[in-house]
């Protein structure tokens, strides 16, 4: 799907308090690329995934998918849209306490009522390949983190979705998951042609992308595209992370 996003702007806060987190960000993003969004902490990464993923809304601007203008639906076909074309894997995972692991991965196909033998296929399908098979009946509150991103990314994965919104995907995870889940997400990117857009702040999970877009205080810093070598495409991003600084993002765990 061919994403336009003009002149979109956002502000939390009142008047001498407010944040403009997002200031006239245009972007476009082509069908079937996997785009990654990077930048320092706080500048504006999910905030615009948010509003390309039309869980919030722009203060002003447009966001057209396929010569759609979602900022122009109502919240009830936004809603429908949500539900039919795209998948989300949130930095907060979402899952339901209530349901179990297997409740939580099949509900988007249960919302839209897909036949049950649909549901089981595409249910060992996914869990197969995310390698998680054997979570299956766990309740919720007994997975660890790396678990739940992973369950996460099976429900986000079930219904096929058009277009997939990943914020941290990899945050939780281990490398041999990260991996996983990345090699999976380059898979459906590559094969299905899924749209993807992942904001990381981790140069080896934004490698796995055909383009990087560096946001820095609310605009558009600079992006780079893949030159078709991943070890070389991670050298790029990294020395464009030094070039914007701003974030002490390198070594994270070592300030703890
Ligand atoms: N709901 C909110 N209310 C007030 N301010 C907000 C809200 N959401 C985001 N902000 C502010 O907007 C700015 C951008 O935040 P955002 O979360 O989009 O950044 P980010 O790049 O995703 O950061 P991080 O990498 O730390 O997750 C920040 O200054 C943040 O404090």
């Amino acid at each position: 799907m061919q994403i336009a996003v003009k002149n979109i702007s956002k502000d939390f806060g009142k008047k001498k308090n407010a944040v403009h987190a997002i200031k006239d960000i245009t972007l476009e993003v082509e069908h079937g690329e996997l785009l990654g969004i990077m930048g320092p902490s706080g500048a504006g990464k999910t905030t615009l995934l948010n509003m390309i993923s039309t869980n919030e809304r722009p203060d002003h601007g447009q966001i057209i998918i396929d010569g759609l203008d979602l900022t122009q639906l109502h919240d009830r076909d936004l809603a429908k849209y949500r539900r039919n074309k795209m998948g989300f894997i949130y930095q907060s995972f979402e899952l339901l306490d209530s349901l179990n692991v297997k409740e939580n991965v099949i509900l988007p196909l249960a919302l839209s009522r897909a036949n049950k033998k649909v549901i089981e296929e595409r249910f060992q399908y996914m869990m197969n390949l995310l390698n998680i098979e054997k979570l299956a009946q766990r309740e919720v509150d007994e997975l660890s983190l790396g678990q739940r991103q992973m369950v996460a990314a099976a429900r986000a994965l079930i219904n096929k979705p058009e277009i997939l919104f990943a914020d941290e995907p990899t945050g939780s995870l281990d490398s041999k998951s990260a991996t996983i889940l990345l090699n999976y997400m380059q898979l459906i990117n590559q094969k299905e042609k899924t749209t993807i857009l992942m904001a990381t702040h981790d140069a080896f999970t934004a490698s796995y992308c055909t383009r990087v877009v560096f946001i820095k205080d609310g605009v558009v810093f600079s992006e780079i595209i893949n030159p078709g070598n991943r070890d070389k495409f991670f050298e790029q991003i990294i020395n464009m992370q030094r070039t914007i600084g701003g974030g002490n993002y390198f070594n994270v765990s070592q300030n703890y």
